[in-house]
This record gives C-alpha cells, sequence and structure tokens, in this order.
C-alpha cells in the first residue's frame, strides 16, 4: 500500500469509529485492527505494528473514560503521538554549524540513490546559505565520479575524485583536506554501495569514516525494499555509527512505511526523504507534519514554507487572508489550480493543504491529475465572473447552493464538457471548502513572527492564534489546557492541527 493509500486508510478507519453512536471495545478494536492491516500492508515492521497497537489501548482504556470525556478526540491523538512515536527516535540528529567545516559521510547499498542524494543535500545547503562540496570516495562503481561530477557542475558545487587512484580511504582525506582549506562548510563524502550487504562493503566504509572522522553519517535507503528494511538499516547500523537516515524514491509506487519504520532500527531520525530523479525533489522530513499530512489533517507550517517558494510574492498575503476569513471561494479554488500548473510538478506544496492532498494529485500520477484540473478549469471559465456590479459571481460566492440545475447545464454547455463532470468538479469544490471552513478565524501571523510564536507559545496564545471553531471543539481553553498537557507542547499541537511552526 503506497502511503497516500495508508493514509487515508488510516482516517478513514478513525472516521468509521467516530460514526458510530457508541465508541465501545469492538468499535475501537475495529478500528485499530483496520490501521492495522494498513500499516502491515504498507511493510511497517509487524512487531512495531504490534506495539502500536498495544500502547493505544493501553492509553485510551474505555472504561476509564467517564461519560463526558471526548473518546474519539482522545482515541484520534493517541493514534497520532504513536504513530509519531514510531517514526521519531526522540533525539535530534547531528546540528550543521555554518562557517564550521562538517563531513557528512553518505553509505547505502547500490542503486538506494546515495550519488543523487548527496548532491541534493549539497543543493539544498547551498541554497539556504552553506558553502558545499562533494568528494567521490566511490572507486568500486565505474562511472560514479562521472556521475558526480556531472550533478555537482550543474548544481555549481566543487567536487573532487579521481579517475585513476582506486583507494577510496585516500581519495576521502585528500578531498576533506582540500575543502577544509578551501573554508567550505560542508564537505559530503560519498561512498560506495554494493549489491547487497557484504563483508567488504562495512570493512571499506569503516576505513572512511576512521580516517575522515565525519560529524555525521547519513545511510541512505530506497523506500521499495519493503520489510527488508528493518535488517537492512540493522546491519548498517551495527557496522558503522548512523546518525541519520534520507529515504529515496518516495515518489512512484513505494509503499515506503517499512524505509521510514527503519528508524526504529538505526534508532536516529529520518532527516530527508527524495520524491525524485530531480534536484529539488527533495524535501525535510519532519515526523509531525507528516503523520499530520498522512491522516489528512494538513501541514500548515509546511505549507506556509513553500506557499513562499511558488507563490508570487505580491499574491501571499491576500491568499492568506482570503484563507483565514474561511471564505473558501471557487475562485480561490482556481488561482490555486492555476498555480499548480503554472509552478509544474508542486504537487508536494498542495499535499500540505488540509484537503489538497493524495486525492486530487496523487503521486505518479500527475499527468492524469493535470488534466482533471485544467478541465475543472474551463468549467469554471464558463462560470460567471464580472456580473453586475455588488452582484456576486459564481466564482466569487462561497455558497455552494447557488448552484442549481440551469447553472449546472449552462456552463457544462459552454465547457462542452458532461452535467456529471460539473457534479464532480463542484463535489470537489465543496469538499475543498467543508475542509477550509475549519481554518476560518486563524489568526495569520506576520511574517518572523511565526517561530517566535511557537517558541514561547502557551494555552493562552495558542487561544489567540486558533479559529474560535476549533477551540469550540476542543472544549474551549479547559480542553486545550489539558490536551496541551497530554501532548508535550503547542507546536505538536499546532501540527496536528495544521498549524504552527517549525
Ligand atoms: N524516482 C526517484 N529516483 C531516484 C531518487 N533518488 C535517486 N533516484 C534514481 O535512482 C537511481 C540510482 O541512483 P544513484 O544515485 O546512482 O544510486 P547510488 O546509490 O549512488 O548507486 P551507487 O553509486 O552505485 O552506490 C538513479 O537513476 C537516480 O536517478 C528518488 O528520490 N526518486
Amino acid at each position: 500500500m503506497v502511503l497516500a493509500q495508508l493514509g487515508g486508510s488510516i482516517s478513514r478507519a478513525i472516521q468509521q469509529m467516530s460514526n458510530a453512536t457508541i465508541i465501545d471495545e469492538k468499535v475501537l478494536n475495529e478500528c485499530l485492527n483496520e490501521i492495522t492491516r494498513a500499516l502491515l500492508q504498507s511493510d511497517v515492521q509487524f512487531k512495531l505494528v504490534r506495539d502500536m497497537q498495544t500502547n493505544i489501548k493501553k492509553i485510551v482504556n474505555l472504561d476509564d473514560l467517564a461519560a463526558g470525556h471526548n473518546k474519539r478526540r482522545i482515541i484520534q491523538q493517541a493514534i497520532f503521538n504513536e504513530l509519531c512515536k514510531m517514526l521519531d527516535p526522540g533525539k535530534p540528529s547531528f546540528t550543521l554549524k555554518k562557517g564550521k567545516p562538517s563531513v557528512i559521510m553518505f553509505v547505502g547499498l547500490q542503486g538506494s540513490g546515495k550519488t543523487t542524494t548527496c548532491t541534493k543535500y549539497a543543493f539544498y545547503h547551498q541554497k539556504k546559505g552553506w558553502k558545499p562540496a562533494l568528494v567521490c570516495a566511490d572507486t568500486f562503481r565505474a562511472g560514479a565520479f562521472d556521475q558526480l561530477k556531472q550533478n555537482a557542475t550543474k548544481a555549481k558545487i566543487p567536487f573532487y575524485g579521481s579517475y585513476t587512484e582506486s583507494d577510496p580511504v585516500r581519495i576521502a582525506v585528500e578531498g576533506v583536506e582540500r575543502f577544509k582549506k578551501e573554508n567550505c562548510d560542508l564537505i559530503i563524502v560519498d561512498t560506495s554501495g554494493r549489491h547487497k550487504q557484504e563483508a567488504a562493503l562495512f570493512e571499506e566504509m569503516r576505513q572512511v569514516s576512521e580516517a575522515t572522522k565525519p560529524d555525521l553519517v547519513i545511510f541512505v535507503m530506497d523506500s521499495s525494499i519493503g520489510q527488508a528494511a528493518f535488517d537492512q538499516a540493522q546491519a548498517f547500523k551495527q557496522s558503522i555509527s548512523v546518525g541519520a537516515v534520507i529515504v529515496t524514491k518516495m515518489d512512484g509506487h513505494a509503499k515506503g512505511g517499512g524505509a521510514l519504520s527503519a528508524v526504529a532500527a538505526t534508532k536516529s531520525p529520518v532527516i530527508f526523504i527524495g520524491t525524485g530523479e530531480h534536484m529539488d525533489e527533495f524535501e525535510v522530513f519532519d515526523v509531525k507534519p507528516f503523520v499530520s499530512r498522512l491522516l489528512g489533517m494538513g501541514d500548515w507550517s509546511g505549507f506556509m514554507d513553500k506557499i513562499q517558494e511558488v507563490v508570487p510574492m505580491d499574491q501571499q498575503p491576500e491568499l492568506l487572508q482570503k484563507l483565514s476569513e474561511g471564505n473558501f471561494t471557487l475562485r480561490i479554488m482556481y488561482e490555486q489550480f492555476q498555480n499548480i500548473l503554472k509552478m509544474g510538478p508542486i504537487g508536494q506544496v498542495f499535499s500540505m493543504l488540509p484537503g489538497f492532498s493524495s486525492e486530487l494529485m496523487p503521486k505518479g500520477r500527475e499527468k492524469e491529475s493535470q488534466a482533471k484540473i485544467k478541465r475543472y478549469m474551463t468549467m469554471m471559465d464558463s462560470m460567471t465572473n464580472e456580473g453586475k456590479q455588488k452582484m456576486l459571481t459564481e466564482l466569487d460566492s462561497s455558497n455552494p447552493k447557488i448552484m442549481n440545475e440551469s447553472r449546472i447545464m449552462r456552463i457544462a454547455r459552454g465547457s462542452g464538457r458532461h452535467v456529471r463532470e460539473v457534479m464532480e468538479m463542484l463535489e470537489e469544490y465543496k469538499r475543498l471548502a467543508k475542509i477550509w471552513s475549519k481554518m476560518k478565524g486563524l489568526k495569520i501571523p506576520k511574517k518572523g513572527e511565526m517561530s517566535a510564536l511557537s517558541r514561547n507559545m502557551n494555552a493562552q496564545h495558542m487561544t489567540k492564534v486558533l479559529p474560535p471553531q476549533m477551540l469550540k471543539q476542543i472544549g474551549g481553553v479547559g480542553g486545550l489546557q489539558s490536551l496541551m498537557k497530554q501532548m508535550g507542547s503547542a507546536k505538536d499541537m499546532m501540527g496536528m492541527f495544521g498549524g504552527g511552526d517549525k
């Protein structure tokens, strides 16, 4: 089961449980069994899934939950927390410091995407102001140096390697020394891979590590390896002190669950995921926003970051303002579709928007999704736009009820599409509008305020930021305080509800 489907299955299981009139042992068990099945189908290791189920049952003791407790919320929270726990080793990876040279060594099997990932990692940091450099200590695979050289040249990153030297340790040491002298603050060493875990690979890895004394060893793992992930990660961890994991090929049809849960084997965090062959198809991996997204709750903080990258500067404040007003009109949907199409493969951005996720832009089916979006836009082009002054046009109304039969028929005729298709588009709009209505009243912090807010956040601050209906749903200030206590911090909670900052 690919991750998008996994998220869908888990949220459906929670929804079904929520729909039950009484949540008793049987309903809870059905929900947990459904989640268990979905996780196993995504290749998450059996023991982890079983532990997770036991933990949730321990936390959610239905007998102890007196009437009045919001069982649905408590169960949902327990599921959220346990999923996070599974993906979070509880300790951060090494923190890089700008201006001070750090040596980062990449290890992994052949074909895992190591060389590609080294460049993506360098490129990502270069954009953030680091001075990276790449060293190719892969003397095993013919062509490895050429590949690194090509990638590095494209990204304008200095590189070091040799066509003649066969000793990887020597190349690694020379490269690291040279770039230290050149004041590079992020020296990345790409090492050899092998087709399978074997003694020669591990020995070479140990020697390169001994000689270059890396500050961080990053283990690169292909997400499609499924259940084998745990053993592979463990084998690497036993040979070298892995400090972080990068999971590649999370695009396409990879199940991903196995590789992601490999953190349990390495006890190191997943720090990035690779989502394509291109240099910028690389995302920071943060557990809580990821789980939020997985469960269809959106990732407000990731969205805020991304929006700054992709929505034209002058349109940003307006868009955020409109969204926070809760008036999700067809025009907003139209404009967002325009942004999606204009900016190419940015399905990942919209997967951070609550509701825009997998259903509208499934990974690997971008072409189909784009065609669908274009179809929707043609239909919207036939809607009334600039009507008489002060008269609300179809595009600007946030009331779906105005779309009566005759309007629908007119739009279908005007765009040359079936009535059925117009109705499908309106259903999509209603779905998104419903999700976005929850955002009504969300106070949009000014640029720069977000981090300060999440650092100092307490229940009092939270009440100022959360939309009133959401606050009501949580049970007012009292409910919020107890929720925050259970969740650890406001930041976590903002993540859960699709809010907050990193
Ligand atoms: N779709 C997709 N392909 C990827 C991703 N990362 C790497 N690849 C592709 O995977 C293939 C193998 O990547 P390499 O970077 O050559 O693998 P490697 O682990 O360095 O291989 P060795 O140097 O032989 O150990 C290449 O075709 C890459 O383009 C990713 O996130 N998504």
